[in-house]
């Protein structure tokens, strides 16, 4: 079931503490965004990867797509100051019709696997997100002091790629800009239409890579999956 997919790249990776964009790092030998767009390189339900990026890192990414044959990128647009700003940019772009993924190139270690069903849940519900169960116990505080203990059975930690009708989530990022709504990721979006969102289960490895020690589980997860091979 064909769909395509924004990539917002254009980030500084200040929580990594790297000193640069974190989607540069290497793992394994390859940069973090490369590993990203090899999942939707090689699937042939991809019809377009619509990469938001930082303008002064275009001539380094295009030389490094070009290195490792990334052939689907049909655009590489100019990011904003917020993530919800990247993605509306290369929103833009998208042909609009069918079904649009959005995923954050620091999750490199999407399931090839889990995108079919996100998109076929997009395709009948209208929106569909890719999350897992929180395993730890979360705490709502005032500063530093415990206000309540939110109850676990129902919280989800969600991941990316979420997918959406296009119409849906052109509308969602226009009545966000027109009300100045600022989410932390697309669904908080389509949310504010009153439309419903389907939950498609994840799994852990989908980590997305923000402080330093998230480059260790990385390590982790490459090497557990080329043991597998
Ligand atoms: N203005 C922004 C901010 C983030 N992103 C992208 O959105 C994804 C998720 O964002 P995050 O993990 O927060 O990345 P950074 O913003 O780079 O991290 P930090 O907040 O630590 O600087 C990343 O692939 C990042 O490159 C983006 O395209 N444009
Ligand atoms: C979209 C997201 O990855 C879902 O968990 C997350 O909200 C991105 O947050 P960030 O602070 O922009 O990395």
């Amino acid at each position: 079931m064909a769909y395509q997919v924004i990539i917002p790249a254009a980030g500084q990776g200040k929580r990594m503490e790297a000193g640069k964009n974190k989607i540069l790092l290497e793992v394994n030998g390859l940069p973090v965004f490369i590993h990203t767009l090899n999942v939707f390189q090689k699937d042939e339900s991809c019809k377009g990867i619509f990469l938001a990026i930082n303008p002064e890192e275009e001539n380094a990414l295009k030389a490094i797509l070009a290195e490792n044959h990334i052939t689907k990128v049909v655009a590489l647009v100019p990011g904003g100051k917020e993530r919800q700003y990247s993605i509306f940019n290369a929103l833009k772009h998208v042909k609009q019709e069918g079904i649009v993924l959005v995923h954050d190139a620091a999750r490199p270690f999407i399931d090839k696997e889990l995108i079919l069903p996100l998109v076929e849940a997009a395709k009948e519900k209208g929106a569909a997100i890719l999350a897992v169960p929180v395993k730890d116990t979360i705490k709502k505080a005032a500063g530093n002091i415990v206000a309540k203990t939110v109850e676990r059975t129902s919280l989800w930690a969600v991941q990316t790629p979420q997918a959406f009708r296009f119409s849906i989530l052109m509308n969602a990022y226009k009545k966000a800009e027109q009300d100045d709504f600022l989410g932390t990721d697309d669904a908080s979006l389509v949310e504010r239409l009153g439309q419903e969102i389907v939950i498609v289960k994840g799994n852990y490895d989908n980590i997305k890579l923000t402080t330093p020690e998230d480059l260790y589980f990385a390590e982790a997860i490459l090497r557990k999956r080329q043991e597998r091979l």
